[in-house]
């Protein structure tokens, strides 16, 4: 690798393995989205989450999206009509694995109460956090880039199996940037960080290969993570430093 002083990290399939999310956080949310909104109704954490999620809505609606349904509003629909379409909302889009960000939102919101009652831990390889250390040991800057919204990102490192790890971090981004597979969004987080001239010095590491072209494009050293589960690697992945582990890096 060339030099590097910034690193920028994803999570899923990255630092926290595939499995973690998709057996667990997923679930957590999925099976009790139901008496959650029960629990939660009337507050105004809620009412916002419904908004922002109202919002994409009519914008799925309004493109045409087949399994998108309108949820209404409090003067015209019943607490009962607009819970079963929010519940509606969150499961085609939870099926679908959407990074949109009212639906990633909603997920933190909820998980919010799982990690903070110990029912959730943030599952981080055991390889991590001795890289974690050895980047500070080097002055390098370490970054969260990562789909899941930032309060999200934040639990899952705050609450992890190998403690609070927040103090690593000089920051996070999630798609308040852009998209992960968007070359500008990369642009955008290295204005961020004060680093928009040297974006050669930022190595993204991830195991999505759109997201490592579209970094590439930024101008930033890319390293592949390759963990067990995580989806089959192309052809296209052979022309950059794969990793089984954050020592390879
Ligand atoms: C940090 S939230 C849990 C993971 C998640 O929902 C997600 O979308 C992660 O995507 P990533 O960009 O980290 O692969
Ligand atoms: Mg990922």
């Amino acid at each position: 690798m060339a030099n590097y002083d910034t690193v920028i990290l994803d999570i899923e399939g990255t630092i926290t393995p595939i499995t973690f999310v998709k057996e667990t956080l997923f679930p957590y949310v999925t099976s009790g989205l139901s008496t959650f909104l029960d629990r939660a109704w009337g507050s105004k954490e809620l009412k916002n989450q419904i908004e922002l999620l109202r919002e994409q809505a009519k914008k799925d609606v309004d493109a045409h999206s087949n399994q998108a349904v309108i949820i209404p509003n409090e003067s015209e629909a019943s607490a009962a009509e607009i819970k079963s379409a929010v519940i509606e909302t969150i499961s085609w889009q939870m099926k679908a694995d959407r990074k949109i960000g009212a639906l990633k939102s909603f997920q933190g919101y909820m998980w919010k109460e799982g990690y903070e009652s110990g029912e959730l831990r943030g599952e981080v390889y055991d390889d991590v956090v001795p890289a974690l250390d050895k980047w500070k040991a080097d002055d390098k800057k370490i970054y969260i880039y990562s789909s899941g919204s930032v309060p999200a990102q934040k639990l899952l490192v705050g609450y992890s199996t190998k403690g609070d790890l927040m103090s690593y971090f000089s920051g996070y981004f999630d798609t308040g940037v852009g998209l992960k597979t968007e070359s500008t969004s990369y642009k955008n987080i290295a204005r961020q960080i004060g680093k928009e001239n040297d974006t050669e010095h930022i190595l993204f590491v991830t195991d999505n290969i759109n997201e490592i072209f579209a970094a590439a494009k930024a101008g930033y050293q890319v390293v592949i993570s390759d963990r067990p589960g995580n989806a089959p690697l192309g052809p296209e992945s052979k022309n950059y430093k794969i990793v089984t582990s954050f020592d390879q890096i």
